[in-house]
């Protein structure tokens, strides 16, 4: 199918993420003349990348790696879909002026986890609102005034119902600045706020000097936007706009659905629960990249007791949470990226709590007992954060640095449950890291069944 109708996209973040994943699929839509649009970069806050991007007039290197159907596949994309970037910071009334041009008919964004929030001292006035739902509201309003359509929305923001819980925060700062039923009557018959769940590691800019040596002289200058990425990718998105873009059509492992949940409970507890339960232990370990993880016969066989004897038979243990697993230890072997360490730690306080911590207390409800791998991964979690590598808010690392075991157990805005009945456990497992070194520790709690 041809589809020469123009539509375009704004874009909220210039990340590595979506210029790894979103900016990809379009690129490869328009090469294949399923789409024909561009995409505008909005930046979602006053720290960015836009003008760097801007200044390469928007265009970067794609390296997209790794084995696909036991072949080698070492991908190079210069991609240029992007058109402009705009910084609502210093050109609010570039930003708003998108709201006039009909063409555009798709809203992505990707602010992180902290992104999609209200700030209740953000003004209709302010140019801009401070938070990305804020900046948002205020585009969607100028929509309205215009009487224009509205936009089918795709937040990939790595929240439980990220669309659910965009539309709820648009819909707080109509009533927060007093705005009309009849916009809000618009914000519901008009647009469609999607949930979708990503999936594609994206590394980003090359940390290691000798693979960006390599790079930079593969394409012939310095582009400080290049982008690394596995070749691996799943998009699950709530809703069916498949006749306006044609993801799948164009081969991209892209699922329409009207309920997103069950593939993202597994993608969440099984890839992102192995990499939080696996990296903070491996750091202390002293290794430094995934790909050195699975190397090493020690962390390889923790990673596999935590996937396959605890995180699988917790959520359920399906063939396809079987067929997930296995699929992630080939994405972490991945031989042509290195993903370090250091950038999954970042914020692992908060990724414990969703992506690890629901498994060990589901596994106990299950089973009777904790699992010891993921209940030893909360103690080298305590003991990574007495180290100073552990990068978090001000206000949890000193937590973490000052505190024992139980009184960060005992810490309900941490892990928003009650851990007492863990303490003794992690307490034993902190103690023989402190006792017998990391290395021990890991040795014995890969044979360890029953705690
Ligand atoms: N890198 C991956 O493999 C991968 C895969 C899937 C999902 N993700 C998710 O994507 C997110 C971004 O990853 P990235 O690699 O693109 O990081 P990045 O640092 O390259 O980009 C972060 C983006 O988020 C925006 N941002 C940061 N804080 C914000 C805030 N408070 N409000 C609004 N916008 C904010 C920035 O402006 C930037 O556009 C991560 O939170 C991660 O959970 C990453
Ligand atoms: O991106 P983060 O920092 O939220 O989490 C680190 C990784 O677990 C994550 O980036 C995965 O690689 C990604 O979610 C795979 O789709």
């Amino acid at each position: 199918m041809e589809n020469k109708e123009l539509k375009r996209v704004i874009q909220f973040g210039e990340g590595n993420f979506l210029r790894g994943f979103v900016d990809d699929f379009l690129y490869e839509l328009k090469e294949k003349n399923l789409f024909n649009g561009d995409v505008v970069v909005v930046q979602p806050i006053k720290q960015g990348m836009c003008d760097v991007l801007e200044k390469q007039d928007c265009n970067y290197n794609l390296y997209l790696r790794g084995i696909e159907n036991g072949q080698v596949v070492n991908e190079h994309k210069f991609i240029d879909i992007i058109s402009h970037c705009i910084n609502p910071y210093i050109s609010f009334e570039e930003y708003l002026d998108l709201a006039n041009d009909k063409n555009f008919r798709f809203i992505v964004s990707n602010t992180t986890e902290s992104g999609i929030v209200v700030n209740e001292d953000d003004k209709f006035e302010d140019k801009p609102a401070s938070s990305f739902p804020g900046k948002l509201t205020q585009l969607l309003y100028k929509r309205y005034e215009n009487n224009l359509p509205g936009f089918i929305v795709l937040s990939c923001e790595l929240i439980d119902n990220n669309g659910l819980e965009l539309k709820k925060c648009v819909n707080k700062y109509i009533e927060l600045w007093e705005l009309e039923e009849g916009f809000k009557r618009w914000i519901d018959t008009e647009n469609d706020f999607c949930s979708t769940l990503v999936d594609r590691i994206v590394t980003g800019y090359p940390k290691d000097e000798a693979e960006l040596k390599k790079l930079e002289a593969e394409i012939g200058y310095k582009d400080l936007c290049l982008d690394t990425a596995e070749i691996f990718h799943q998009w699950v998105i709530e809703g069916n706009y498949e006749s306006e873009l044609p993801l799948q059509e164009a081969g991209f492992n892209v699922i329409w659905t009207d309920d997103v949940s069950p593939y993202k409970k597994r993608k969440v507890r099984i890839l992102n629960g192995a990499h939080t339960s696996m990296v903070l232990g491996a750091r202390l370990y002293g290794l430094s990249t995934v790909r050195e993880c699975l190397e090493d016969e020690t962390i390889n066989k923790f990673l596999r007791k935590c996937i396959f004897k605890e995180i699988i038979p917790a959520i359920g243990g399906s063939d396809e949470d079987l067929k997930f697993g296995n699929a992630v230890i080939e994405r972490f072997s991945n031989p042509f990226i290195e993903h370090q360490l250091l950038s999954i730690a970042l914020n692992s306080v908060s990724k414990f709590d969703v992506r690890v911590l629901p498994t060990i207390l589901e596994y106990r409800e299950k089973f009777g007992y904790y699992p010891a791998g993921l209940s030893f991964s909360m103690a080298a979690l305590i003991k990574f954060y007495k180290t100073n590598e552990a990068n978090d808010s001000e206000e949890v690392m000193k937590f973490m640095a000052e505190n024992s075991v139980e009184d960060i157990l005992k810490n309900r805005d941490l892990w928003h449950s009650d851990l007492i009945e863990l303490i003794p456990i992690v307490q034993k497992y902190y103690d023989m890291i402190n006792e017998n070194g990391i290395e021990k520790a890991f040795e014995y709690v890969i044979e360890e069944e029953v705690i």
